[in-house]
């Protein structure tokens, strides 16, 4: 990394037999193992360096880096806290963390580190950069809810995640259409998981645009490639754990050190404008999609309340998202 040396990400190190002095973690880690102060850990997922009595292995480092394995796994110390002379380069390393759905935990200038690809701060923005999404193809793709309906496939030059969006009956000008953004929930789509609203959300969705187009105007599903708010998979699940500890959703993600709220909601917006959508109709109950979008230059003309009926396993998760994320549930 730029300004950084080589950074080794502890996760999915390749070169085994790496060991170093420093560990590049994140802030609400090193709260956790009593190595920042209050301030430090302010913003849970910025990074801080830590200094260990003894070099450390990859064992060691990923028993540092992994809150899950806290339990089984008392922690060996002492480490020390160290200010850091590249702040801008460890802020990006804590990014491509998140973005690569890894722990944010890394060894600094690690001896047998291997090869080392070099990523600068601007090389991550570029990578983010909406305006380069295109509309990569397009066909019909009737489905259950409505056989009248395209799927809009989208991709950037260097970014392997295909976000889509399923355009249910015909796209006119007139009435601003029905819009769901739905961030990608592979345990509620596909797997029908209680633990969160998502797969009913998403089977309303759905029915809710086959409606509006029977009525002569029509629907949009955005569905990104977002899986866990932005953490991916193996992350979600990691605060899964952390969750079935008594940890909530928002305290879950940060004490993994990564954001609770990570979502690319410009990448969205950037979708509808490439569909030549300006105006819509947004089902949520999440005014911050409102916002997100607003800013992002597509104007709602209407929000849509999409609740739907709760069960004992996600009844907590909805009174969190109601009372710590400020969504509009009853
Ligand atoms: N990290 C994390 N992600 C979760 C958890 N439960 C659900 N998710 C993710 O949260 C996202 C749900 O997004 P949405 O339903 O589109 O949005 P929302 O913010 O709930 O707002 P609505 O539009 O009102 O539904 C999906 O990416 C899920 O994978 C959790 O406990 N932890
Ligand atoms: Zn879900």
């Amino acid at each position: 990394m730029e300004g950084a040396g080589i950074l080794l990400p502890i996760e999915t190190a390749m070169a085994r037999e790496a060991t170093c002095g420093h560990l590049l973690i994140s802030a609400a880690r090193a709260t956790t193992l009593k190595l920042a102060n209050q301030r430090d850990a302010a913003v849970p997922h910025a990074p801080v360096m830590i200094r260990g009595a003894e070099p450390f292995d990859l064992d060691l480092a990923v028993a540092v880096a992994d809150p899950a394995l806290d339990l089984a796994n008392p922690l060996k110390g002492p480490f020390k806290a160290e200010p850091i002379a590249w702040q801008e380069a460890a802020e990006a390393a804590m990014e491509l963390a998140r973005i690569a759905g890894i722990l944010p935990a890394f060894m600094i200038a690690p001896d047998h580190a291997g090869e080392a690809q070099p990523v600068s701060p601007g090389d991550l923005a570029q990578w983010s950069d909406p305006d380069r999404l295109r509309i990569a193809t397009r066909a019909k793709l009737p489905v259950t809810a409505d056989d009248d309906s395209e799927l809009v496939v989208f991709r950037k030059p260097d970014d392997m995640r295909e976000h889509c969006a399923l355009v249910i009956g015909r796209q006119m000008g007139g009435k601003a259409p029905l819009v769901r953004l739905h961030s990608e929930c592979l345990t509620g789509d596909i797997l029908g998981s209680l633990k969160c609203d998502c797969g009913p959300q998403l089977d309303a969705a759905l029915a809710a645009m086959a409606e509006e187009a029977a009525q002569g105007g029509y629907g949009v599903l955005l569905y990104m490639r977002q899986e866990g708010r932005g953490i991916g998979l193996i992350n979600k699940m990691r605060a899964y754990r952390l969750q079935d500890q008594g940890f909530d959703t928002i305290e879950a993600n940060e004490r993994l050190g990564l954001p609770d709220e990570a979502r690319d909601f410009a990448t969205a917006a950037r979708m509808l404008d490439l569909l030549g959508i300006g105006e819509i109709r947004l089902l949520t109950n999440n005014t911050k999609k409102v916002v997100a979008l607003e800013t992002h230059g597509i104007s709602i003309r209407e929000r849509v309340a999409h609740e739907l009926p709760s069960n004992p396993h996600n009844r907590r998760y909805l009174a969190t998202k109601r009372d710590r994320a400020g969504h509009l549930l009853t």
